[in-house]
């Protein structure tokens, strides 16, 4: 017999995983690191906390345009990120003494765990664990350039940025993704000189319409260098140096890299496992997060291509749903995965481009509507925001919906909703009321906008 009826390793998303229906199980979590993984310690949550205090110093040093007059506020660094970490840090422990002590059938092991054979997990303390079901659920990392780590300067990535004890006078982030403008936004919001360094155009994956537009907002608020790689990183804190590959140099006070996630998965001595991954360690997995590896499960960031936590909280009810339930497993649904940017304007962003639709070789239409053209665009005096939509002409039905501006977050909902339960354009602008003057009135024309 096995130990345990059910080995999570990992405990962020993989922490849900212990759900009423496996009360009967005896179930072990082990966790290498701060209980909770990334999105509540270092991740989604803090990140998003700060995003909001920047958002109201952008908002106050814009305000002129509303006929407001008064002085901008100035952030008290320790004060907003004691503010952040005061509110998770109890959380995250909170969380393990739970797991410690007031779960019965789960224990808590903290520990690094790796495969010593088929469901077999050997712990950095020295204990061995059997499983009839593991389930990795162990994340990724920051993956950091060569030219950096080996460099001997130091770096922050968004594992430590968010602690550190004073905020600098500049910062050169490596980085052109999510992680980069987001921590741009917050920075210097907070009245750090940013410098961002991208190997490619900023939010290279987004729609073409809605990146440029970015590209030329965020070039008003730092120096922006994209597709350059750095070359060398000399220095120390307070005087670092980035050389570039078209033979520049940048120059800061911390250097912050946000150069992308590398999955866990080589980490686990998976071969052992009998478990399968791809070649960067994003383990593989199927429809129903099954491993290669009978009764070895992944989900998250381990096994997933879109490393966002919505996505892991579904995989995580799928997998939690198929441990109850092998005779009725469900898949996990991939068809309109969004996500959003919290960076200053917000994007929002759900199924294809229009570059992607282009290339599907289907028939598509689009449009493209300035927030600035509705009643409450006017009220905030908006000329930079835009909703554009994507659809399938002879369906009817939405493809893809790209925001930029104020909410985008919010906005796009109602668009994943009527992609995820196939309402066609016309349902979906005239059948239903859509409150005058809100912001979604954007949504609204965007959809009567589309020449189907
Ligand atoms: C700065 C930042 C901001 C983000 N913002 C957003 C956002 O706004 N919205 C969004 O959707 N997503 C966001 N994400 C992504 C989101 O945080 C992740 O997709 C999500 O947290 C992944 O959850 P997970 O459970 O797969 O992994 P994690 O939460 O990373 O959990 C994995 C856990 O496994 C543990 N572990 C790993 N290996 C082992 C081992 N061998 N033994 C024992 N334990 C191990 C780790 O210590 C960790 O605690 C953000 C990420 C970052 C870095
Ligand atoms: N709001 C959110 O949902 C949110 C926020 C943060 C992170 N995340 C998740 O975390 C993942 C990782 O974020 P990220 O921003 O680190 O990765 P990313 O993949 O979004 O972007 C990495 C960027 O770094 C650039 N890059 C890579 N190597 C480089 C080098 N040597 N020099 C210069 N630039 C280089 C790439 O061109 C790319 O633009 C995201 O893809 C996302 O899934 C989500």
């Amino acid at each position: 017999m096995s130990d345990f009826d059910l080995i999570i390793v990992g405990s962020g998303s993989g922490n849900a995983l212990v759900t009423q229906e496996l009360d009967s199980w005896r179930i072990a979590i082990i966790e290498q690191g701060v209980f909770g993984g990334t999105c509540l310690n270092r991740g989604c949550i803090p990140t998003k906390m700060l995003v909001h205090a920047a958002d109201r110093v952008a908002d106050a040093r814009s305000w002129g345009r509303l006929g407001l007059a008064g002085t901008a506020p100035v952030a008290d660094w320790p004060a907003i990120r004691d503010r952040v970490f005061g509110r998770v840090d109890p959380i995250s422990a909170g969380g393990r003494e739970y797991r410690r002590s007031g779960s019965p059938n789960v224990t808590l092991f903290e520990a690094r765990a790796e495969f010593v054979g088929p469901r077999t997990l050997g712990l950095s303390t020295g204990e061995t664990l059997t499983g009839e079901h593991v389930v990795l659920a162990t994340g990724a990392r920051p993956d950091v350039p060569g030219v950096v780590a080996g460099s001997g300067v130091p770096y922050d990535t968004s594992d430590t940025v968010m602690r550190m004890d004073d905020l600098p006078a500049r910062l050169v982030i490596l980085g052109s993704g999510f992680v980069a403008v987001e921590f741009a936004h917050v920075f210097s919001s907070f009245g750090v000189d940013v410098t961002l360094v991208g190997r490619s155009p900023l939010l290279r994956r987004f729609d073409h319409d809605i990146r440029m537009r970015f590209q030329e907002l965020a070039r008003e608020r730092w120096r922006v260098l994209t597709e350059v790689t750095p070359t060398a990183v000399s220095g120390s804190a307070g005087d670092i140096a980035v050389r570039l590959s078209d033979g520049t140099s940048v120059t800061g006070d911390r250097l912050l890299v946000a150069t992308g996630r590398v999955p866990n998965g080589d980490r686990l001595n998976l071969p052992a496992g009998g478990v399968s991954a791809r070649p960067n360690g994003r383990i593989v997995v199927d429809d129903y997060q099954r491993t290669s590896a009978p009764g070895v499960w992944a989900m998250g960031d381990a096994s997933s291509e879109g490393q966002l936590k919505h996505l892991a909280n579904h995989e995580e009810r799928v997998v939690a749903h198929n441990l109850a339930h092998p005779d009725r497993m469900v898949p996990s649904d991939r068809r309109f995965v969004p996500s959003a940017v919290f960076t200053r304007p917000q994007i929002a962003s759900v199924g294809l481009t229009e570059e992607q639709a282009m290339l599907s070789g289907r028939q598509y239409v689009t449009s493209l509507l300035p927030y600035g053209n509705t009643a409450y665009g006017w009220a905030m005096e908006d000329s930079s925001s835009v909703c554009k939509l994507v659809a399938d002409r002879s369906s009817r039905t939405l493809i893809g919906a790209h925001l930029m501006g104020e909410q985008a977050s919010t906005l796009i909902q109602p668009l994943i909703q009527a992609m995820s339960f196939g309402l066609t354009v016309p349902e979906m602008a005239r059948g239903q009321y859509w409150i005058h003057p809100a912001l979604t009135e954007v949504v609204e024309n965007a959809l009567l906008a589309l020449p189907l």
